[in-house]
């Protein structure tokens, strides 16, 4: 875990259902705000939202961003570029990525959304959620959570056996 990264205390479950809802909304946000020309997701976590609001906006130029750090669960270590952004899109808008949507799952401590921002730097940022640390670097989410919640995404979860509340031991 990187140093400035928060014990995760708190768990913040996200089903299909509520993640669509909110990436839904995300995109109601969006619309609003001017005329897209692509969606740079960051993979792998912006492709789901990237895909709904893609839909939503009428938006069918979409870039992908390879950046990973949870190389462990819930574990940050160093940032590797695993994908740059093609000069095509960088170019659009005049250059720096202006009209250019990036999209991403959450921001958390916000070092994704830094070097993101950093090859695009006129383009909007947003996320489904995000955590104090990270939100200064985004310009349009939904949802915030603590810095001490670990947000749960539907594709990281499967059903599973609840014991009754009475029978879990506490602790
Ligand atoms: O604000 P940060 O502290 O940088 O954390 C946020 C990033 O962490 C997760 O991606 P991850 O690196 O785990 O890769 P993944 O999207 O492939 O799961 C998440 O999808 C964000 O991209
Ligand atoms: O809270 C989180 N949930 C899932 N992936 C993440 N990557 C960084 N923070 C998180
Ligand atoms: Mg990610």
């Amino acid at each position: 875990m990187s140093d400035d990264a928060a014990p995760q205390a708190k768990a913040f479950p996200v089903s299909w259902d509520q993640f669509h809802r909110d990436a839904r909304a995300l995109a109601w946000r969006l619309s609003g705000q001017g005329e897209w020309q692509a969606i740079v997701c960051i993979t792998r976590g912006g492709l789901v939202p990237a895909a709904i609001v893609a839909r939503e906006l009428g938006i069918r130029v979409i870039e992908t961003v390879g950046v990973a750090s949870y190389h462990e669960y819930k574990e940050q270590g160093s940032m590797q570029v695993l994908k740059r952004v093609d000069p095509e899109i960088v170019a659009l808008g005049g250059g720096a990525g202006a009209g250019v949507l990036i999209i991403d799952d959450l921001v958390d401590t916000g070092a994704t959304a830094r070097i993101v921002r950093e090859m695009l730097p006129k383009a909007h940022f947003a996320t489904v959620y995000a955590k104090p640390k990270g939100r200064p670097l985004v310009d349009t989410f939904i949802t915030e959570v603590s810095q001490d919640t670990w947000i749960y995404f539907p594709w990281d979860m499967g059903l599973s056996f609840q014991p009754p509340i009475n029978q879990r031991s506490v602790g």
